[in-house]
């Protein structure tokens, strides 16, 4: 154990299970958490030592494996794979790789269950729970992505079969990036334009058998395959599908809401955007995940930087870089948006229960709303959790350019997160129509005589700005309020509050020209904001470590040597860089293939 880990523990003025214990939502949250999370980090199959060193195809394997493993687990363990099932998300939480199961449950399963009629739902959950068959979830195609409307995959209904057709008329039609499509999925709820009677009715949904059951070969008319390497997500075969005609029987149709008769004549929803609710969902469940990723880096960068000491402040002595206030100033507001983002993510998941039971009984009315706030938290949750991990990474040095740090990891599964489920740009501007400010921006550009598209579109960078600052005001506020009604001991509260006053006071200096612009900050206040910044930091300084523990990731989660909690850094990074393949023998084959040559060569 690191001394100065032991040092830092032993100065916290805090109880850390307390604070584990209330963003867990109690103690006995924490003990099931704790009991669930076992049963991956004892199972060996969910940890590879050599993970970061396999090939795509190797890794692909590997997420295979790991998701037969976590079924059997659940099936063992008696745990449903449902996503509002709290066992399962701790179970599925805990395991650091994107895995096949995330999209069958959270997208493919939940459209079923949310927009399927009774009788759909009887006939697919349980084949989808029982994993008798694996879903994913195609809308994006190769040519369209935010803009779903303009989809170009068909379905037309044939009432002589009473069947529908789905067709990839284009090369821009073919669905393109769907998670596990491209070599696991054997079904597929995919996203069409629905035709009946010759007459377009925009985007529905249908379920679609991509694969034979017995020998998982495409079926007749699939033309399927993986998209190829990304930026990251490299467990997981985003894909590529064309569809020539292939025949789905009419009840394929998700028809809770909008129905095809058997006659083939269609019957409106009450609210067309019904058919968006799986990325809604998902929305939802990456404001949670951003502040989860977070605090994982958080924890990372903290922890090594109490580990670390650099460069003599004094004769023989060299502080830990954790003591540079430029170090504080980095870390420390991460850590206080990661705390801010997961209570954000509590107030989403809350909201999205009840506006969802809501919606199941019929009741539409607050779908647009919850859309506008969950787009909103999105995008800004995503986008600040992704640029923070970063501010994490660059902030151990050296070494966190090495894999061994495992911020990278991190960060390559969160980056995509600004993208999927509605890039953050589209996003924002979903939830910036209900600022004022901006709407009298557009009155403006209307009476100058431009029509409601071009003021839209000239009124943008305006827009998304105020949706930013719509998102960050709630955040702070959603912040405090929760704060104010948690039980907590006067010390806890007392770092608690400091470290959201420090949230508050970063944002109102992060965004000081827009106080100034506005008129609601003098110069003069926003130099009081800076003092208290610095005041604040050098409060945290003290809990900091103490508060990072208190989230309380496992070592097997974070898979991080600068991280780790005992601290055991260098012997770590020694070893490990030991064992890399490069260095099984002593000299490489390279040598004697090149470069002795280049050495006799008389160049
Ligand atoms: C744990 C699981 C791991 C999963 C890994 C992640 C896998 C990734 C999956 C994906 O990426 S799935 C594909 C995601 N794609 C998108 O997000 C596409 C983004 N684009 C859109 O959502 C829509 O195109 C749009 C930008 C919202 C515009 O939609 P549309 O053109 O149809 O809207 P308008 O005709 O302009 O009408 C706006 C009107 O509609 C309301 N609305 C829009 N979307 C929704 C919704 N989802 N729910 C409810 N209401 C919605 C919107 O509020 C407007 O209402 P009014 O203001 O007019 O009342
Ligand atoms: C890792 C990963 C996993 C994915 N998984 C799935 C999946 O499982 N299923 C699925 O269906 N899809 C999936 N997607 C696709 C994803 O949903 C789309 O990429 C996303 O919706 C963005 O759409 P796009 O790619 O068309 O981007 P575009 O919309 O083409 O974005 C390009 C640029 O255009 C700008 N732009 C576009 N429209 C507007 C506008 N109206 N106003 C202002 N600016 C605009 C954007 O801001 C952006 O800067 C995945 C993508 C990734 C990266």
């Amino acid at each position: 154990m690191s001394e100065s880990l032991q040092t830092e523990r032993k100065n916290a003025t805090f109880n850390i299970k307390e604070l584990t214990d209330t963003l867990n939502g109690g103690p006995e949250e924490t003990r099931k958490r704790k009991q669930i999370e076992s049963l991956v980090f004892n199972t060996p199959a969910f940890h590879r030592q050599d993970r970061f060193q396999l090939s795509r195809e190797e890794i692909y394997d590997y997420s295979i494996k790991v998701y037969g493993e976590l079924i059997k687990l659940c099936k063992k363990e008696n745990i449903e794979i449902r996503y509002d099932n709290p066992d399962y998300v701790r179970l599925v939480g805990c395991i650091p790789e994107e895995i096949p199961v995330g999209l069958h449950v959270g997208m493919f399963s939940s459209s079923i269950s949310d927009q399927g009629t009774e009788e759909q739902q009887k006939k697919w959950i349980p084949l989808a729970r029982n994993f008798k068959i694996f879903g994913t979830y195609a809308q994006t195609e190769l040519a369209h992505g935010t803009f779903v409307r303009g989809l170009e995959t068909t379905a037309t209904y044939d009432e002589s079969k009473q069947e529908f057709i789905l067709n990839s008329p284009t090369i821009t039609s073919t669905k393109w990036w769907p998670g596990f499509l491209g070599r696991t999925s054997n079904h597929a709820v995919i996203a069409a334009q629905l035709y009946t009677k010759s007459k377009c009715y925009g985007i529905h949904m249908f379920i679609v058998q991509l694969r034979d059951l017995k020998d998982h070969k495409p079926l007749p008319g699939v033309t399927i395959g993986d998209i190829g390497d990304k930026f990251g997500f490299d467990t997981v075969d985003n894909g590529f599908l064309r569809l020539d005609n292939v025949h789905i029987p009419r009840e394929n149709m998700l028809m809770k809401y909008a129905k095809v008769t058997p006659e083939g004549k269609y019957l409106p929803p009450t609210n067309a955007k019904v058919a968006y609710s799986a990325m809604t969902l998902i929305r939802v469940v990456l404001v949670r995940g951003s502040a989860k990723a977070l605090a994982s880096a958080s924890t990372i960068a903290i922890r090594y930087s109490a580990v670390r000491h650099q460069t003599e402040t004094a004769p023989g002595k060299e502080p830990q870089v954790l003591d540079y206030v430029t170090q504080q100033y980095k870390l420390f507001p991460q850590l206080a948006t990661a705390l801010a983002f997961g209570f954000a993510g509590n107030y989403m998941i809350d909201t999205f229960n009840k506006i969802h039971s809501e919606i199941s009984s019929g009741q539409l009315d607050a779908l647009s709303e919850l859309h506008g706030i969950s787009s909103g938290l999105k995008a800004y949750t995503t986008d600040t959790a992704t640029a923070g991990i970063e501010v994490c990474r660059r902030a151990c040095g050296g070494h966190g350019y090495s894999n061994a740090c495992g911020i990278q990891h991190i960060y390559a599964n969160v980056l995509p997160c600004v993208t999927l489920e509605g890039e953050n740009t589209v996003m924002y501007l979903q939830a910036a129509s209900k600022v004022i400010s901006t709407i009298k921006r557009l009155e403006q550009l209307r009476r100058s005589g431009m029509d409601q598209d071009e003021a839209w579109n000239t009124a943008g960078i305006e827009l998304v700005q105020a949706a930013k600052a719509h998102c960050h005001y709630f955040i702070v506020k959603n912040y405090l309020r929760s704060l104010e009604k948690l039980n907590m001991t006067p010390s806890l509260r007392k770092v608690m509050n400091s470290i959201a006053l420090l949230y508050g006071n970063y944002g109102i200096d992060e965004n000081a020209g827009d106080f100034l612009e506005s008129g609601f900050m003098t110069g003069e206040q926003l130099n009081l904001v800076k003092a208290k910044i610095l005041q604040l930091l050098s409060e945290v300084r003290r809990n900091a470590v103490a508060v990072v523990d208190a989230f309380d990731f496992d070592d097997k989660y974070l898979r991080s040597i600068l991280g780790a909690y005992d601290g055991d850094v260098y012997n770590r990074l020694y070893n490990w860089a030991k064992s890399s393949p490069l260095n099984k023998t002593e000299v490489h084959s390279s040598y004697t293939e090149y470069l002795q040559q280049l050495l006799k060569s008389k160049l």
